[in-house]
C-alpha cells in the first residue's frame, strides 16, 4: 500500500478512514497474507508520516473530534507491515502496529513519539505500543523527553528492526514478506499474535476501547 497524501501523509479524517477501508477490504480478501505499506511523497528526505493531522484538533466540533478519535483507534487496532523514512507521533504508532519496520539508513530521518515535545501526552495506547516494542526504561525515557531517534539509535533500542540504503527498502520489505509468508497457515500466526498481545488486550478492554 502506498501512502501519498501530500505534503506529509498526515493523519487526517478523510485519509484514516480511506486507509481502514482499504485494510477492511484486504482483510476480507481470502488471497491476501501480509501488506507493506510505503510512503510515495516525491518529497526529499521523504516522509513516512508527519501522524495525527494537527488541524484535526484543533477548533473542531466534539463530534468532529469524536469521529477523528474513532478512526485514529481503528487504524491502531488493523496494521501489519511497514517501510519508512520519517515517522513523529502517530506516524511512529503507525510503524510500531506493524509486525516488523525497515527504515531508510538516512540520518535526516526520525522516528519517535515525540508528543511531550508538543506540549501534549501520548495516549495510554502508544505508550504500551511502545514499551511492547522497546521495553519499559526506553519508553520511560523516550516519551518524556519526546525523543526523535534517528535510524541508527533507533535500531538499537528495537525501535526498528532493520535499516537498508534508501534505494533497497521496497526490495529488502518484498523478501522479508516472502520470508515471514512461508510460515504455514494463517491461523497459527494469528493465534500467536493473539497469544502476545493478550494482556494489553484485555487492558484495552478494561478501557473500554475495544
Ligand atoms: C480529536 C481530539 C483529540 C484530542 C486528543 C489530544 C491529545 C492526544 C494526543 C494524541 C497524540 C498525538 C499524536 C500526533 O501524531 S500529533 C502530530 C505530531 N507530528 C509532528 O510533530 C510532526 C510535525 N512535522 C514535522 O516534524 C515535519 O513536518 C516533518 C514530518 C518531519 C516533515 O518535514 P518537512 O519535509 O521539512 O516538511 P514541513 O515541516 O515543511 O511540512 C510541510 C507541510 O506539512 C504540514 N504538516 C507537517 N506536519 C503536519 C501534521 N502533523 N499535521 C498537519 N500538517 C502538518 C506543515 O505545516 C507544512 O504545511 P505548509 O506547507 O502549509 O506550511
Amino acid at each position: 500500500m502506498h501512502m501519498q497524501s501530500p505534503p506529509v501523509n498526515s493523519l487526517s479524517l478523510d485519509f484514516l478512514t480511506e486507509l481502514c477501508i482499504s485494510l477492511e477490504k484486504l482483510e476480507m480478501d481470502k488471497g491476501c497474507r501480509g501488506l507493506i505499506i510505503t510512503s510515495v511523497l516525491s518529497n526529499q528526505p521523504k516522509v513516512f508520516s508527519a501522524g495525527l493531522d494537527i488541524l484535526e484538533m484543533y477548533g473542531k466540533s466534539p463530534e468532529h473530534c469524536g469521529e477523528f478519535w474513532k478512526v485514529v483507534q481503528e487504524m491502531w487496532l488493523k496494521f501489519y507491515g511497514s517501510n519508512m523514512g520519517s515517522s513523529p507521533a502517530g506516524g511512529c504508532l503507525l510503524s510500531l502496529t506493524c509486525d516488523y519496520r525497515i527504515m531508510a539508513d538516512n540520518p535526516r530521518y526520525t522516528i519517535g513519539l515525540n508528543e511531550t515535545q508538543l506540549g501534549i501526552v501520548a495516549p495510554f495506547w502508544f505508550k504500551e505500543t511502545m514499551v511492547n516494542t522497546v521495553g519499559h526504561r526506553n519508553t520511560e525515557v523516550a516519551l518524556q523527553l519526546g525523543l526523535l531517534y534517528k535510524p541508527a539509535e533507533a535500531l538499537k533500542i528495537g525501535l526498528v528492526d532493520q535499516l537498508v540504503p534508501e534505494d533497497q527498502v521496497f526490495t529488502v520489505a518484498s523478501q522479508t514478506m516472502t520470508k515471514w509468508l512461508t510460515i504455514p497457515g494463517n491461523v497459527s500466526v494469528i493465534t500467536t499474535k493473539s497469544t502476545l498481545n493478550l494482556l494489553f488486550s484485555f487492558q484495552l478492554w478494561c478501557f473500554n476501547l475495544v
